[in-house]
């Protein structure tokens, strides 16, 4: 059963913003704290004849692992993040992704994530996530989301 998000992500999102013209096309779905997903890369994401930039796959890891966030119900930022490249990441094809949180250790979000074509692993990432308030992503003076107000109660900032 799909659960429909309390918080959505930024509109202008790189990854999966409706708003923003040049995103990757993200879609992502949510089953209880699970992410699933699915991504259609195309000519504007080639790295190679046919193939998908890694940049761009690297980019959709970051997006699909940070709306775990949203289950989570805790705002928070990528610290850190490895991606493995598996197999081919051929353009054209609807590749799923899924993504989740393995392990939280105080404001340390441990979040993995897979790109797969049909049974075909394209790629895997682990990820270190911090908590953070939403007060974080006050300095660059643009509005916030309104969904983001009162997201994921206190947590100590930079
Ligand atoms: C989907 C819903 C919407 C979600 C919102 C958008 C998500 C989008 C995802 C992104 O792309 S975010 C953009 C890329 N990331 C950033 O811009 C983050 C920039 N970095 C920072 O702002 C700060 O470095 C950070 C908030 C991550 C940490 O600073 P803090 O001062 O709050 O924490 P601190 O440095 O004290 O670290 C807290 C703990 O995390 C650990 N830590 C922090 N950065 C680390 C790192 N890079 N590697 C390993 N550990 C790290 C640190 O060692 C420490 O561990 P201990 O508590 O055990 O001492």
């Amino acid at each position: 059963m799909h659960s429909a998000p309390a918080r959505t992500h930024d509109p202008m999102c790189m990854g999966c913003g409706h708003a923003n013209p040049g995103n990757l096309g993200v879609r992502v779905w949510f089953e209880g704290q699970r992410v699933h997903g699915e991504v259609l890369l195309d000519e504007r994401h080639s790295g190679a004849p046919g193939y998908a930039h890694g940049g761009a796959i690297a980019a959709i890891m970051d997006d699909l692992l940070g709306q775990v966030l949203i289950p989570l119900d805790r705002p928070g930022v990528t610290a850190t993040i490895t991606v493995d490249f598996r197999g081919p990441a051929l353009l054209g094809r609807t590749l799923s992704l899924e993504s989740w949180c393995e392990k939280i250790d105080g404001r340390k979000l441990h979040m993995r994530g897979e790109i797969r074509d049909g049974d075909t692993l394209v790629a895997e990432a682990r990820a270190l996530f911090i908590h953070v308030d939403v007060s974080h992503w006050e300095a660059s003076g643009q509005p916030l989301p309104e969904s983001w107000q009162g997201w994921g109660g206190e947590a100590q900032n930079a």
